[in-house]
């Protein structure tokens, strides 16, 4: 290990030993490491990096989220993180926590901007890495999740070689041949290192017709599964092409959680799948958790069932749009005997992006039901652990509260322009 020394790049250095028991402290509080990898550019690995770690910590798992792409860092805008800047001391950082349990460190985060290329040689990349290793205050993790960037270049062989032999990869590919010959690669790579692959996820494979939801080929699929074959690893599963994937990126939210119905999000849940299983968290025939499932308030057993229903109205009913409602009623109901205890009206500050969300949520609501919501707000509610359920049709707040509790509530699609 001493030959990877920040502080040397040589491992002669009167620091090594120090560092590397350093180095080992912190690799022993982390239960589970996976590196990302892609041979080639721009396939998705940072977006399947992104939704794993988040997938994961969802599932309410402790995960740290790692970007070493020294190039590219692109985590801090797919988490909405840009313009973070985590504390730095001497020997010490920490990491910025995007939710409960999942903590982020990247580059991005010390590039003072986005017009700043960073130029730097092989040796100070392998230390800077090796600083967002062990210097990070990662704490008790069960997964550390590794963005690398694409090739077979210093940045992933630096991680994997300081992460140890343990840590697993997951081969981002897609379908075409170019990348899939890029992909061989990376997997002799893992070889090579003597790391175990995971498995390889062929992404945008197949593109799903927001019209009627039917998965259309646009590239010949199965490349990554052919290759998984030819090369004796697991094939983890094929993502399709969702026009909304590339507008959770660029707007900063996350996929999983918002879309979490969708064909890709689904085939990301089938992903996460045997990763929760190596944690020994997941027995078969579970659903993996998604937004809808694992961040609904839980009432500790034994506490009176109350819960407060925010709904966004107009004229005394339910308004189609919850950014656009007069009032916002908060229904207050006992859900074990399934009564409305009472209702009060609330007016909400000017609307504004972001602001709606969490106002709601400073009244201590548990759910909102609205007619329709933007994606950005149902992903500001569930990190703010309020339940949405969109696409409700009409009337008053008390007969949608009494609709929910008996399990009678429709809803429809979200009614949403933006
Ligand atoms: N399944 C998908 N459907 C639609 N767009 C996708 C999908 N997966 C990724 N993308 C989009 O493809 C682009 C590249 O994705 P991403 O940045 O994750 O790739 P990458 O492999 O990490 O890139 P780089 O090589 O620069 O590190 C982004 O705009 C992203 O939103």
């Amino acid at each position: 290990m001493s030959e990877h020394c920040s502080s040397c790049a040589g491992g002669s250095c009167e620091n090594c030993g120090s560092k590397d028991e350093k180095l080992k402290n912190t690799l022993s509080k982390i239960k589970h490491k996976l590196v990302v990898l892609s041979g080639k550019g721009g396939v998705g690995k940072s977006t399947v990096a992104t939704n794993i770690a988040v997938s994961l910590s969802l599932a309410g798992k402790k995960v740290g989220l790692l970007d070493v792409d020294v190039h590219g860092p692109s985590v801090p805008r797919l988490l909405s993180l840009k313009g973070e800047h985590p504390h730095v001391e001497k020997d010490y950082m920490e990491p910025i926590q995007w939710s409960p349990n999942l903590w982020v460190m990247s580059l991005g985060f010390m590039i003072p901007s986005d017009k700043d290329a960073v130029i730097w040689r092989g040796p100070v990349k392998m230390g800077l890495i090796r600083q967002f290793i062990e210097d990070v205050a990662w704490g008790d993790l069960d997964f550390l999740v590794v963005d690398c960037p694409p090739g077979t270049g210093d940045e992933p062989m630096s991680a994997m070689q300081l992460l140890g032999k343990d840590a697993q990869a997951v081969i981002v590919t897609t379908p075409q041949g170019v990348a899939v010959d890029d992909v061989r690669r990376s997997v002799t790579f893992c070889h090579q290192l003597g790391n175990p692959i995971l498995g390889i996820v062929e992404n945008m494979g197949g593109f799903v017709c927001p019209k009627c939801g039917e998965v259309v080929d646009i590239f010949p699929p199965g490349g990554g599964e052919d290759l998984a074959r030819e090369m004796n690893v697991n094939f983890l599963g094929r993502i399709p092409i969702d026009p909304e994937v590339v507008r959770a990126g660029d707007e900063g939210y996350v996929y999983v959680k918002v879309h979490h119905e969708s064909e890709a999000a689904k085939a990301m849940g089938r992903i996460i799948k045997p990763i929760l299983a190596m944690a020994g968290s997941l027995q078969d025939g579970t659903q993996p958790p998604t937004a809808s499932n694992s961040q609904a308030p839980v009432k500790p057993q034994g506490e009176a069932s109350t819960m407060k229903i925010a709904i966004p109205i107009a004229n005394g009913l339910l308004c189609m749009h919850f950014g656009h409602c007069e009032q916002f009623a908060m229904v207050s109901v006992d859900e074990t005997t399934k009564k409305v205890l009472g209702t009060e009206f609330l007016n909400p500050p000017p609307h504004e992006p972001g602001v709606l969300p969490k106002w709601v949520a400073e009244q201590g609501a548990d759910l909102v039901i609205t007619g329709g919501m933007g994606a950005r707000a149902q992903s500001l509610f569930t990190e703010a652990g309020v339940k949405v359920l969109v696409g409700a049709q009409g009337g008053s707040p008390e007969e949608l509260a009494t609709a929910f509790m008996n399990g009678t509530l429709k809803t429809g699609q979200n009614i949403c322009d933006h």
